[in-house]
Parts: C-alpha cells; sequence; structure tokens
C-alpha cells in the first residue's frame, strides 16, 4: 500500500480531494460547453434537414461525411486525440442527424416543406 492518500485516518489526502474536486470543476465546464455546441450543431443541422427535405435532396450526403472524417481526423492528430475516437464520435453524431433528416423528410411527405429553424435535438 502506497501512502500518498493515507493521511486522513483511512480516508483520501484532503490535498488529493481538493485536486480532484479542481479538476472536476473544469470536466463539468468541459461537457456543459459540449453540450452547447452540440446545441448549436443540430440548430444548424435541422436547418439543412429541412432544406434537403425541401429540395428533395437526400439525408446523407457521404462524400461530404468523408471530407469532415479526414478533417476532424487531421485536427485531432494535431491536438492530440485519437484520430479513431474522433472518427467515431462523428460518425456517432452524423447518424443521429441522418436520423433526423429521414424523419423530416417523412414529415414532409416528400413533397417538400419549409425551411424551419428546428431546436437543439429536436426531431422538427
Ligand atoms: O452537410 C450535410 O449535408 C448534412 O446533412 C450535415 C451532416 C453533418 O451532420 O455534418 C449530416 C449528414 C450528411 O451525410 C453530411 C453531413
Amino acid at each position: 500500500m502506497t501512502t500518498s492518500n493515507t493521511g486522513n485516518a483511512g480516508g483520501v489526502d484532503p490535498a488529493v480531494r481538493a485536486e480532484l474536486a479542481r479538476l472536476r470543476e473544469s470536466i463539468d465546464n468541459i461537457d456543459a460547453a459540449v453540450v452547447h455546441m452540440l446545441a448549436e450543431r443540430f440548430k444548424c443541422t435541422q436547418q439543412v434537414g429541412h432544406l434537403k427535405a425541401a429540395h428533395q435532396l437526400p439525408p446523407a450526403d457521404p462524400s461530404r461525411e468523408a471530407q469532415q472524417i479526414a478533417r476532424l481526423r487531421s485536427l485531432a492528430g494535431n491536438a492530440r486525440l485519437d484520430p479513431a475516437f474522433a472518427e467515431k464520435l462523428l460518425n456517432f453524431i452524423i447518424a443521429e442527424v441522418i436520423r433526423h433528416h429521414e424523419s423530416i423528410a417523412d414529415s414532409a411527405g416528400g413533397t417538400g416543406g419549409t425551411v424551419g429553424t428546428g431546436g437543439a435535438g429536436s426531431r422538427e
């Protein structure tokens, strides 16, 4: 057993607790930023979904996705983030966007519709 975390009668060293709390505060801030950024992204993609439905464009655009993946992989590498993880995350997000696009197109009945503003994570 190490002595680094036993200075508190079997508990965790207060300095370790303080450091953990400090790091968790930053993690919470970052998680909040991620949620807000995703909300903004989904607001944009909802508008793209309405635009595509109104003009009978397919929900998915594989060539655009290939460009995005190449770009994000490169950005991730430069930022010392695992490029494979960045690609998986983007694919996860895009799969949800495509689901929303399909739902919008279904609602429009394939006859075109208006370009709506959409809401974060909304499917309208
Ligand atoms: O750019 C588009 O055409 C979109 O529909 C947006 C988006 C994305 O979420 O980035 C989603 C689906 C497409 O396959 C490509 C990209």
